[in-house]
């Protein structure tokens, strides 16, 4: 029996409809896996991120859990995660899978998730998030927020015309969202000092590396060094922003003259008007600010530490 599960009951949240039905499909595989090892687990079949985390919330102390889906599908566990110090294994087989792709691993690679429940488990940082006093203004990411660009061109995807598919839509949203967006006044806190006061395209509180499906906003992401990385793209005009989104998308971006780059513990973000949010690529709507403070070591993850596993 993989060492471990030994002895702890693991639930497994099965989101059927990850990676466009990637999840669903590789199941049966996965499951006959999951008895190879010897796997003592219940399994959700969620509807809805709220249903999976309500199951979760229930189960007996001592339970794990596994998010066999994307990045929201881990998103819908996290509450239950923290605050119940639930042990999380993460199964990948969402689309972007960019907390996954932190830990190495790719879509699909169930074999080598299970082969790692070997080594030790780790902790790793989360991120508490608030951007509202009323309810439902708090969240938690373990990838990271982000206001501006990259989130009002998520809002604009389901405008893209049916014809889009793929990198399409993508780029279609890109080209629309850029049309429409102007840097706009904001300033930037961390630990209570000002990091940046000034126009800004994009501003993102990090705790892994990438966002989106492989965009490296946080080339030097540690997911256990206890602090959150705060990354501004100021006053960007249009013509520099296709190729800012190039250098993004491999990590090169940081010595760009209207990036600014900065590690600590608590973010703080004030907009001068409501600018579009997204945790974890999630949208939130249209916010004015965002407190984001980091959670040392407050997920403890199965995906164990190896070679291959590196954080
Ligand atoms: N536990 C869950 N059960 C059912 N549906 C969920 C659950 N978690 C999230 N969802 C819904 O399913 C959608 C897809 O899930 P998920 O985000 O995990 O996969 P993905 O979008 O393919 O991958 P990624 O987020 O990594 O790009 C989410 O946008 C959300 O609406």
């Amino acid at each position: 029996m993989a060492p471990l599960i030994n002895g702890r009951p693991l639930a497994v949240v099965l989101n059927r409809s990850a990676g466009n039905g990637r999840a669903a499909r590789e199941w049966p595989r996965l499951r006959g896996e999951l008895h190879a090892w010897g796997v003592q687990y219940r399994t959700i079949e969620s509807g809805t991120p709220a249903e999976a985390l309500a199951a979760v919330r229930a189960l007996p102390p001592g339970w794990a859990v596994a998010a066999v889906g994307g990045d929201g599908t881990v998103a819908s566990v996290l509450p239950a995660v923290i605050e119940q110090e639930r042990p999380l294994l993460v199964l990948p087989f969402g689309t972007g899978n960019d907390f996954a792709g932190t830990l190495g691993l790719r879509a699909g690679q169930f074999r080598e998730v299970l082969a790692g429940l070997e080594n030790p488990p780790r902790r790793v940082d989360a991120l508490r998030v608030r951007y509202g006093s009323g309810p439902g203004t708090e969240a938690y990411s373990l990838n990271g927020a982000g206001m501006g660009f990259d989130a009002q061109l998520t809002a604009n995807l389901p405008l893209a015309p049916a014809w889009t598919q793929g990198a399409a839509r993508y780029v279609w949203a890109a080209l629309s969202t850029l049309r429409a967006m102007q840097p706009q006044p904001c300033r930037v806190l961390l630990d209570g000092a000002e990091l940046y006061s000034g126009p800004a395209m994009l501003c993102s509180v990090m705790n892994a590396r990438t966002l989106g499906g492989g965009f490296q906003f946080n080339p030097a992401a540690d997911l256990a060094d206890g602090r959150l990385n705060v990354v501004v793209a100021g006053d960007v005009r249009r013509r520099q922003v296709p190729p800012l989104i190039a250098r993004v998308r491999v990590g090169r971006h940081l010595e760009h003259p209207a990036v600014r780059y900065a590690a600590g513990q608590v973010a703080e973000l004030h907009w001068e008007q409501p600018v579009q949010l997204h945790v974890d690529g999630d949208l939130r709507g249209e916010h004015m600010w965002l407190r984001a403070e980091v959670l040392p070591g407050a997920v403890q993850l199965l995906n164990g530490a190896s070679r291959s596993l590196q954080s």
